[in-house]
């Protein structure tokens, strides 16, 4: 594997193909020349960190991703290096892209590729918060799919250590927002709780269930958790969907209790597929 010791430099990689560009920057397929392993180098120039104002936001990835030892659904970065005009991240390669664009592509997904998942993103969410950091930022465009299908978190820039009170504005989706962070109070790891809702209906339905063309019609329904589940909803997703889109966090389904729901041991596969998932052997 990428030693995360070692000095890295951009010229102990093989650059290979764009993955793909985002907002700050752009990802490259890499292999490591001294040991062969292939990666993904995410680079991003100093100059545009600075003029979006987002060089701390960044260095709290940095710091928090590198944190994160193993788990089988967080994307991770085994180190980062810069020179005179770029900063770059050795990350993870995840071999099936952006989940996203299976999203997009698929439409909506089965009950059984759904509740797959979200079992592995709960997995991964537990994780965090048990060392007591809060995503905060849970949406398609930050999951990436692995070799094997598996879902990985990456994008911790918005992430936290609870508790906290944003003090970044907001930009981009507010689709994902729980009504204590629209109506910006104080929150805590629960606001992970309502994205995971949002991030339940969104596999199933094909698009986020409060989701409106003007900004202010969406807070307002989020504020009123104006919920509208469609028929071909199976009875158990359409109940675990409710459980998590609870307007108090308190009474939002706890993340550990996600492997029992009906919903997840109904649909999940007989055979382990080292998801993080699988059947506990009861
Ligand atoms: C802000 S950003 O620049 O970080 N996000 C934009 C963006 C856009 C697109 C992709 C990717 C991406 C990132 N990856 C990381 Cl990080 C690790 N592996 C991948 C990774 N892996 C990957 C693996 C396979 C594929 N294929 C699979 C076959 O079909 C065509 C796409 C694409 C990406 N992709 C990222």
């Amino acid at each position: 594997s990428v030693q995360t010791h070692r000095q890295y430099s951009l010229d102990s990689f093989e650059i290979g193909r764009k993955l793909g560009k985002g907002k700050f920057g752009k990802v490259y397929c890499a292999r490591d020349k001294a040991t062969g392993y292939v990666c993904a180098l995410k680079v991003m120039e100093k100059k545009e960190l600075i003029h979006f104002k987002v060089e701390k936001q960044f260095r709290r990835e940095i710091e928090i991703q590198s944190n994160l030892s193993r788990h089988p659904n967080i994307l991770r970065l085994y180190g980062h290096f810069h020179d005179s005009s770029r900063v770059f991240l050795i990350l993870e390669y995840a071999g099936q892209g952006e989940m996203f664009k299976v999203l997009r592509k698929k439409g909506r997904f089965s009950d059984v590729l759904a509740s797959q998942y979200i079992c592995q993103i709960a997995s991964a969410l537990s994780y965090l918060h048990k060392k007591h950091i809060i995503h905060r930022d849970l949406k398609p465009e930050n999951l990436l799919i692995g070799l094997d299908g598996e879902v990985k978190l990456s994008d911790f820039g918005w992430s936290v250590h609870t508790p906290s009170s944003r003090r970044t504005t907001m930009c981009g989706t507010l689709d994902y927002l729980p009504p204590e962070m629209v109506e910006a109070k104080d929150h805590d790891y629960k606001v992970d709780l309502w994205a995971l809702g949002v991030l339940t209906y969104e596999f199933l339905v094909g698009n986020p269930p409060f989701e409106e063309p003007a900004h202010k019609a969406t807070y307002k329904r989020i504020s009123k958790v104006d919920l509208k589940i469609p028929p071909y909803v199976s009875v158990e997703a359409a109940d675990l969907i409710r459980r998590l889109l609870q307007h108090q966090p308190e009474r939002r389904f706890p993340l550990d209790q996600i492997p029992e729901h009906p919903w997840i041991v109904k649909n999940r596969p007989l055979w382990p597929n080292n998801s993080g998932c699988e059947r506990r052997s009861s």
